[in-house]
């Protein structure tokens, strides 16, 4: 691990202190809290770093508990800030157990006729038994008492969630939604990130595995023994306002605005906040997201698999508690019971595994001569359909970049794709919409619907001088592209955040076009 790297990671996990007392020892924890008093409370704002505060004091005891300076930083990181370890890589065979119990994972094979410590075993699959080996994705995870001891799952009224598309009146018109409303007053105030979640379009079927939905939250509450999982697909969560605490039975990850985090399909967690947390979800049935081919680019470049994080080994031994289950199954809500936590995985091993990204890790590609190129060179994660190329979904961004094409109108141009297009905004504003398109909304322009700049965009990208400029500085933009048709419930058109007023974004535009004198 590097220096820098570690006290970056430092000024990024310290809020996880509270974490931290499940797993240290009390001498441990002072030593910890000393360190945190050091500090000021956090800022409001995600993108200033304290951590060079840390720099001495860590130093100081690195240097008094010798050693190399890996392990004893990965020690002090661990006791100041129950320092959350990730695994790096995509896709890559994982293997690992919470370092309370060593020797919790079974060595040479999976299922031994008696687990270390008692432990039971169980295998979650993510795909098909009989899936061609390069796509064939499995955990088995080794726990205290398997998922199966619950009481039955019993259907849980839900209005602002569906997967079945096809009931609803279709609309061609473009869509822009004013930032996704956080809960007000009772009793909706209270709501934690099941509660929130509110289906904003989507298209195919859960039951025939093919398809995608796409979701706003706004939570303001922590889920409170209550986990989620979703047997219909994969969820791929983008935070726009407040960082998310997961817990999962693969272990603990810290997800904040400007990261990404991948929860595949079963995978039961759960979600700690200590802001109001703000966000978007896209959720692809039957199949995963995968890192794009990189064709000529060659075998490195967009998001290299090497910044991808994959929690380490996590559990708590919770028991005669009255803990809830809640199932995403074909699109409707179920809970059950149960008298354990189910984050009581002590060792696991495989390849099915959540994952979180930095969208500041990006490495984008672009024209350095002329031309406008089309966006996926942005794409960060694809979720393939069976037609090569074309995408379930894929997932792209607008990182903060340099603009430098020469003769060329730099902006996105005018289009209409055989493609819908999702668009959502984390921070900053969108280089094609200067006004209307604000962080926490969102916009959709759907199959063969025309949209491009706004016309104030357009009369000045017209005239601009073409010096090279930081193009998008201080935003994240992205989009939830797919070549499914998509469908908007009606909630998503009628609950009043709508912003009606979008296509006037284009009425302004001016005829320039002068007829040539005939010779
Ligand atoms: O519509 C949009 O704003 C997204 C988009 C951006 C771009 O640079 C090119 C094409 C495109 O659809
Ligand atoms: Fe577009």
């Amino acid at each position: 691990m590097e220096k820098t790297d570690f006290i970056d990671r430092i000024g990024r996990y310290r809020h996880g202190l509270m974490w931290a007392s499940d797993i240290l020892p009390p001498r441990a924890m002072m030593l910890g809290v000393v360190a945190i008093k050091r500090i000021p409370s956090p800022s409001k704002s995600a993108f200033i770093d304290h951590s060079w505060l840390l720099r001495p004091i860590l130093t100081r005891y690195t240097l008094q508990l010798g050693g190399t300076s890996c392990f004893s930083e990965s020690i002090l990181a661990g006791l100041a800030f129950g320092y959350l370890t990730y695994l790096s890589g995509f896709g890559n065979e994982f293997a690992t157990e919470d370092p309370r119990v060593p020797g919790a994972l079974p060595q040479g094979q999976n299922s031994p006729q008696v687990c270390p410590h008692g432990l039971y075993a169980e295998q979650l699959s993510g795909t098909a038994f009989t899936a061609p080996r390069k796509e064939n994705k499995r955990s088995w995870l080794y726990r205290i008492l398997p998922s199966v001891v619950h009481t039955p799952f019993k259907a849980t009224p839900n209005t602002r969630i569906t997967n079945n598309f096809s009931q609803f009146q279709p609309t061609p018109n473009q869509l822009r939604w004013h930032p996704h409303p956080f809960p007000k007053g009772a009793p909706f105030d209270k709501v934690d990130f099941v509660d929130s979640l509110y289906t904003t379009a989507g298209a195919g079927d859960a039951t025939t595995r093919s398809g995608l939905a796409i979701y706003n939250y706004a939570a303001t509450i922590s889920m409170k023994d209550r986990c989620f999982y979703n047997a219909d697909g994969d969820f791929l969560i983008v935070p726009q306002e407040g960082a998310l605490k997961i817990t999962t039975e693969f272990g603990r990850i810290l997800v904040k605005p400007l990261e990404i985090v991948v929860i595949p399909s079963g995978i039961r967690f759960s979600v700690d906040i200590d802001t109001p947390s703000r966000g978007y979800v896209l959720e692809v049935f039957g199949v995963h997201f995968e890192l794009p081919d990189l064709g000529p680019i060659g075998a490195n470049g967009l998001a290299n698999a090497r910044d991808f994080e994959t929690p380490t080994a996590w559990f708590e031994d919770r028991e005669n508690i009255d803990y809830r289950v809640v199932a995403k199954y074909q699109g409707a809500l179920f809970e059950s019971t149960q008298t354990f936590s189910p984050f009581n995985v002590v060792a696991w091993h495989g390849n099915y595994v959540p994952f979180k990204y930095d969208l500041r890790k990006f490495m984008t590609i672009n024209t350095v001569s002329f031309d406008h190129c089309d966006p996926s060179i942005f794409t960060v994660l694809t979720a393939q359909s069976t037609r090569p190329g074309t995408a379930i979904a894929d997932f792209v961004i607008f990182p903060p970049r340099w603009g430098v094409a020469e003769g060329t109108f730099r902006p996105p141009y005018y289009h209409r794709n055989c493609m819908s297009e999702y668009m959502g905004l984390i921070v900053g504003c969108y280089e094609a919409k200067e006004g209307g398109f604000r962080p926490g909304g969102g916009s959709l322009h759907s199959i063969m619907t025309p949209h491009g700049p706004d016309a104030a965009c357009f009369e000045k990208a017209s005239t601009d001088a073409l010096k090279p400029v930081r193009v998008a500085e201080g935003t994240m933009s992205f989009m939830f592209e797919s070549s499914l048709s998509l469908v908007v419930p009606p909630w998503a058109l009628h609950d009043g955040n709508v912003d009606e007023d979008y296509h006037k974004d284009w009425l302004p535009l001016k005829k320039h076009f002068v007829m040539p004198k005939q010779a």
